[in-house]
Protein backbone atom coordinates (compact mmCIF):
# COMPACT_ATOMS: atom_id res chain seq x y z
CA UNK A 1 0.00 0.00 0.00
CA UNK A 2 0.93 3.64 -0.98
CA UNK A 3 1.72 6.44 1.56
CA UNK A 4 -0.67 8.49 2.28
CA UNK A 5 1.77 11.58 1.58
CA UNK A 6 5.33 10.89 0.38
CA UNK A 7 7.99 13.42 -0.53
CA UNK A 8 10.76 12.52 -2.77
CA UNK A 9 14.30 14.87 -2.45
CA UNK A 10 12.27 18.02 -1.94
CA UNK A 11 13.71 21.30 -2.03
CA UNK A 12 12.61 24.67 -1.20
CA UNK A 13 14.15 27.38 -2.89
CA UNK A 14 13.34 31.51 -2.43
CA UNK A 15 16.09 32.95 -5.25
CA UNK A 16 19.75 31.57 -3.91
CA UNK A 17 18.13 30.82 -0.65
CA UNK A 18 17.65 27.33 0.58
CA UNK A 19 14.84 27.15 2.89
CA UNK A 20 14.45 22.79 2.94
CA UNK A 21 16.98 20.72 1.01
CA UNK A 22 16.95 16.84 0.59
CA UNK A 23 13.66 15.89 2.28
CA UNK A 24 12.71 12.47 1.71
CA UNK A 25 10.18 10.64 3.36
CA UNK A 26 6.81 9.18 3.99
CA UNK A 27 3.77 9.64 6.23
CA UNK A 28 1.43 6.28 6.89
CA UNK A 29 -2.20 6.59 7.08
CA UNK A 30 -3.43 7.07 11.02
CA UNK A 31 -0.36 8.07 12.64
CA UNK A 32 0.29 11.15 14.54
CA UNK A 33 3.17 13.01 12.66
CA UNK A 34 4.43 15.72 15.41
CA UNK A 35 7.38 18.49 13.68
CA UNK A 36 9.81 20.30 15.73
CA UNK A 37 12.80 21.91 14.98
CA UNK A 38 14.31 26.03 15.60
CA UNK A 39 12.67 28.79 14.52
CA UNK A 40 13.17 29.46 10.55
CA UNK A 41 14.20 25.46 10.01
CA UNK A 42 11.32 25.46 7.54
CA UNK A 43 8.40 23.59 9.17
CA UNK A 44 5.77 25.85 8.24
CA UNK A 45 7.22 25.27 4.89
CA UNK A 46 6.62 21.22 5.10
CA UNK A 47 3.43 21.75 6.22
CA UNK A 48 2.46 24.38 3.12
CA UNK A 49 3.63 21.83 0.99
CA UNK A 50 1.49 19.40 2.46
CA UNK A 51 -1.25 21.69 1.91
CA UNK A 52 -0.75 22.72 -1.71
CA UNK A 53 0.31 25.84 -0.67
CA UNK A 54 3.63 25.64 -1.67
CA UNK A 55 5.39 23.59 -4.55
CA UNK A 56 9.01 22.15 -4.24
CA UNK A 57 11.39 23.86 -6.37
CA UNK A 58 12.98 20.69 -6.98
CA UNK A 59 11.66 16.78 -6.44
CA UNK A 60 8.04 15.78 -5.90
CA UNK A 61 5.42 15.69 -2.79
CA UNK A 62 2.42 12.91 -3.35
CA UNK A 63 -0.54 12.47 -1.95
CA UNK A 64 -1.59 9.04 -1.76
CA UNK A 65 0.82 7.79 -4.47
CA UNK A 66 -0.67 10.58 -7.12
CA UNK A 67 1.19 14.21 -7.67
CA UNK A 68 -0.07 16.86 -5.18
CA UNK A 69 -2.29 19.50 -7.38
CA UNK A 70 -0.98 23.06 -6.18
CA UNK A 71 -3.75 24.32 -4.45
CA UNK A 72 -5.70 23.33 -1.04
CA UNK A 73 -8.12 20.80 -1.33
CA UNK A 74 -10.80 19.39 0.86
CA UNK A 75 -8.78 16.51 1.54
CA UNK A 76 -6.61 18.57 3.48
CA UNK A 77 -7.69 20.48 6.85
CA UNK A 78 -5.38 23.06 8.54
CA UNK A 79 -5.53 25.06 11.81
CA UNK A 80 -3.13 27.63 12.42
CA UNK A 81 -1.83 29.06 15.73
CA UNK A 82 -4.57 31.60 15.17
CA UNK A 83 -7.02 33.13 12.84
CA UNK A 84 -8.47 30.33 11.45
CA UNK A 85 -11.78 31.28 11.57
CA UNK A 86 -14.21 33.65 9.82
CA UNK A 87 -14.33 36.68 12.36
CA UNK A 88 -17.74 37.65 11.35
CA UNK A 89 -19.68 33.99 10.96
CA UNK A 90 -21.15 32.70 14.33
CA UNK A 91 -19.47 28.96 15.31
CA UNK A 92 -22.34 27.35 13.61
CA UNK A 93 -21.85 29.87 10.38
CA UNK A 94 -17.93 29.18 10.67
CA UNK A 95 -18.54 25.32 10.33
CA UNK A 96 -21.68 25.07 8.24
CA UNK A 97 -19.52 27.45 5.77
CA UNK A 98 -16.65 24.53 5.21
CA UNK A 99 -19.70 22.34 4.59
CA UNK A 100 -21.93 24.44 1.77
CA UNK A 101 -18.53 25.12 0.52
CA UNK A 102 -17.45 21.27 0.02
CA UNK A 103 -21.44 20.97 -1.19
CA UNK A 104 -21.84 23.81 -3.19
CA UNK A 105 -18.37 24.94 -4.88
CA UNK A 106 -19.39 28.09 -6.76
CA UNK A 107 -22.27 29.52 -4.32
CA UNK A 108 -21.22 28.10 -1.19
CA UNK A 109 -25.08 27.67 -0.20
CA UNK A 110 -27.30 24.80 0.13
CA UNK A 111 -31.00 25.10 0.67
CA UNK A 112 -33.66 23.04 1.70
CA UNK A 113 -32.97 19.97 3.24
CA UNK A 114 -29.81 19.94 2.22
CA UNK A 115 -28.87 22.52 4.58
CA UNK A 116 -30.71 21.71 7.81
CA UNK A 117 -28.79 18.59 7.17
CA UNK A 118 -26.03 20.49 6.75
CA UNK A 119 -26.59 22.43 9.84
CA UNK A 120 -27.55 19.06 12.10
CA UNK A 121 -23.74 18.15 10.74
CA UNK A 122 -22.01 21.34 11.57
CA UNK A 123 -23.98 21.82 14.85
CA UNK A 124 -22.13 17.58 15.89
CA UNK A 125 -19.11 18.80 14.98
CA UNK A 126 -19.15 21.64 17.46
CA UNK A 127 -20.72 19.22 20.22
CA UNK A 128 -17.29 17.14 19.66
CA UNK A 129 -15.09 19.56 20.24
CA UNK A 130 -17.39 20.60 23.30
CA UNK A 131 -18.74 23.99 21.62
CA UNK A 132 -22.36 22.77 21.83
CA UNK A 133 -23.46 26.00 23.61
CA UNK A 134 -21.87 28.51 21.81
CA UNK A 135 -23.49 27.71 18.16
CA UNK A 136 -24.32 31.28 17.71
CA UNK A 137 -21.42 32.87 19.61
CA UNK A 138 -18.57 35.25 17.43
CA UNK A 139 -15.09 34.18 17.85
CA UNK A 140 -14.34 37.74 19.10
CA UNK A 141 -16.56 36.65 22.00
CA UNK A 142 -14.63 33.70 22.49
CA UNK A 143 -11.53 32.65 24.29
CA UNK A 144 -8.74 31.30 22.88
CA UNK A 145 -8.97 27.86 23.48
CA UNK A 146 -12.10 28.14 22.30
CA UNK A 147 -11.59 29.53 19.08
CA UNK A 148 -8.80 26.69 18.17
CA UNK A 149 -11.72 23.96 19.14
CA UNK A 150 -13.94 26.44 16.71
CA UNK A 151 -11.20 25.99 14.43
CA UNK A 152 -10.43 22.13 14.89
CA UNK A 153 -14.33 22.00 13.92
CA UNK A 154 -14.51 23.61 11.15
CA UNK A 155 -11.09 21.76 9.45
CA UNK A 156 -12.68 17.75 10.78
CA UNK A 157 -15.87 18.75 9.02
CA UNK A 158 -14.44 18.18 5.92
CA UNK A 159 -13.41 14.49 7.20
CA UNK A 160 -9.90 15.72 5.55
CA UNK A 161 -7.74 12.97 4.78
CA UNK A 162 -4.74 14.36 6.82
CA UNK A 163 -5.23 17.32 9.40
CA UNK A 164 -2.32 20.28 9.57
CA UNK A 165 -1.37 21.79 12.75
CA UNK A 166 0.87 24.47 13.26
CA UNK A 167 1.38 25.07 16.33
CA UNK A 168 -2.25 25.12 17.34
CA UNK A 169 -1.84 25.66 20.83
CA UNK A 170 1.32 28.13 21.22
CA UNK A 171 -0.64 30.94 22.21
CA UNK A 172 -2.88 28.92 24.96
CA UNK A 173 -2.23 28.85 28.68
CA UNK A 174 -0.71 26.07 30.52
CA UNK A 175 -4.21 24.61 31.68
CA UNK A 176 -5.86 24.99 28.61
CA UNK A 177 -3.35 23.26 26.37
CA UNK A 178 -3.68 20.35 28.62
CA UNK A 179 -7.50 20.10 27.56
CA UNK A 180 -6.83 20.35 23.94
CA UNK A 181 -4.27 17.67 24.25
CA UNK A 182 -7.03 15.13 25.25
CA UNK A 183 -9.59 17.00 22.92
CA UNK A 184 -6.89 16.11 19.76
CA UNK A 185 -6.06 13.15 21.21
CA UNK A 186 -9.87 12.03 21.48
CA UNK A 187 -10.54 13.10 18.21
CA UNK A 188 -7.39 11.67 16.05
CA UNK A 189 -8.42 8.08 18.01
CA UNK A 190 -12.33 8.22 17.15
CA UNK A 191 -12.10 9.85 13.66
CA UNK A 192 -8.88 7.73 12.84
CA UNK A 193 -7.27 10.98 12.24
CA UNK A 194 -3.96 11.47 9.95
CA UNK A 195 -2.39 14.66 12.17
CA UNK A 196 0.48 16.66 10.93
CA UNK A 197 1.69 18.80 13.64
CA UNK A 198 4.41 21.41 14.05
CA UNK A 199 5.23 22.67 17.63
CA UNK A 200 7.90 24.25 19.41
CA UNK A 201 7.24 22.32 22.54
CA UNK A 202 8.97 19.42 22.54
CA UNK A 203 6.95 17.99 25.63
CA UNK A 204 4.05 18.34 23.37
CA UNK A 205 5.54 16.45 20.51
CA UNK A 206 6.60 13.72 22.70
CA UNK A 207 3.52 13.47 24.61
CA UNK A 208 1.01 13.42 21.63
CA UNK A 209 2.85 12.21 18.36
CA UNK A 210 2.88 8.52 17.23
CA UNK A 211 6.54 9.96 15.88
CA UNK A 212 8.34 12.76 15.62
CA UNK A 213 10.42 14.50 12.65
CA UNK A 214 12.76 17.35 13.40
CA UNK A 215 13.95 19.96 10.86
CA UNK A 216 17.53 21.40 11.34
CA UNK A 217 20.69 22.39 9.02
CA UNK A 218 22.95 19.46 8.52
CA UNK A 219 25.87 22.16 6.65
CA UNK A 220 26.19 26.02 7.82
CA UNK A 221 28.05 27.89 6.24
CA UNK A 222 28.41 30.69 8.54
CA UNK A 223 29.74 33.29 5.66
CA UNK A 224 26.61 32.60 3.74
CA UNK A 225 23.68 31.16 6.03
CA UNK A 226 20.99 30.81 3.16
CA UNK A 227 22.98 28.24 1.03
CA UNK A 228 22.22 25.03 2.73
CA UNK A 229 18.47 24.08 3.91
CA UNK A 230 17.38 22.39 6.13
CA UNK A 231 16.16 18.49 6.66
CA UNK A 232 14.90 16.03 8.01
CA UNK A 233 17.58 15.46 11.18
CA UNK A 234 15.59 12.90 13.63
CA UNK A 235 12.86 10.69 12.80
CA UNK A 236 11.95 9.04 15.80
CA UNK A 237 8.81 6.41 16.43
CA UNK A 238 7.51 6.71 19.39
CA UNK A 239 6.41 3.90 21.96
CA UNK A 240 5.22 4.79 25.51
CA UNK A 241 8.83 4.76 26.49
CA UNK A 242 10.82 7.04 24.13
CA UNK A 243 12.41 10.01 25.19
CA UNK A 244 14.12 12.87 23.17
CA UNK A 245 17.79 12.00 22.80
CA UNK A 246 19.59 14.47 24.77
CA UNK A 247 21.15 16.16 21.73
CA UNK A 248 17.65 17.12 20.41
CA UNK A 249 16.50 18.93 23.53
CA UNK A 250 19.57 20.69 23.13
CA UNK A 251 19.28 21.86 19.59
CA UNK A 252 15.82 22.69 20.51
CA UNK A 253 16.90 24.71 23.19
CA UNK A 254 14.83 23.12 25.99
CA UNK A 255 15.43 21.80 28.94
CA UNK A 256 12.13 20.62 29.89
CA UNK A 257 11.22 17.15 30.51
CA UNK A 258 8.48 15.54 28.37
CA UNK A 259 5.12 15.02 29.89
CA UNK A 260 4.52 11.52 28.17
CA UNK A 261 3.15 9.03 30.22
CA UNK A 262 5.45 6.04 31.58
CA UNK A 263 3.81 4.01 33.31
N1 LIG B 1 8.01 33.63 0.65
C1 LIG B 1 9.25 33.57 1.19
N2 LIG B 1 10.29 34.21 0.63
C2 LIG B 1 11.53 34.14 1.15
N3 LIG B 1 11.84 33.44 2.26
C3 LIG B 1 10.85 32.77 2.87
C4 LIG B 1 9.50 32.78 2.37
N4 LIG B 1 8.73 32.02 3.19
C5 LIG B 1 9.55 31.55 4.14
N5 LIG B 1 10.82 32.00 3.95
C6 LIG B 1 11.98 31.70 4.77
O1 LIG B 1 12.06 30.31 4.93
C7 LIG B 1 12.62 29.99 6.20
C8 LIG B 1 11.76 28.96 6.87
O2 LIG B 1 10.53 29.58 7.28
P1 LIG B 1 9.41 28.73 8.06
O3 LIG B 1 8.35 29.69 8.44
O4 LIG B 1 9.03 27.55 7.25
O5 LIG B 1 10.23 28.25 9.34
P2 LIG B 1 9.68 27.65 10.69
O6 LIG B 1 10.59 26.51 11.06
O7 LIG B 1 8.24 27.33 10.60
O8 LIG B 1 9.92 28.89 11.66
P3 LIG B 1 9.18 29.29 13.04
O9 LIG B 1 9.43 28.16 14.00
O10 LIG B 1 9.87 30.55 13.45
O11 LIG B 1 7.72 29.50 12.74
C9 LIG B 1 12.77 31.30 6.95
O12 LIG B 1 14.10 31.72 6.89
C10 LIG B 1 11.86 32.25 6.19
O13 LIG B 1 12.36 33.56 6.26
Amino acid sequence: MSALVELRDVWVEYGDKIVLERVSLQLAEGGFVAVVGPSGAGKSTFLRLILGQEAPTRGKVLLGGTPMRAECGPDRGVVFQRYSVFPHLTALQNVLFGIECAGAPLIARLFGARRREARDTAAAMLAAVGLEHSLHVYPAQMSGGMQQRLAIAQALVKHPRVLLLDEPFGALDPGIRLDMHALITRLWQEHGLTILMVTHDIGEAFKLGTRVLAFDKRRHDPHAPHRYGATVTYDLSLDRKTLPPPALVEALGGTDLPQRDLA
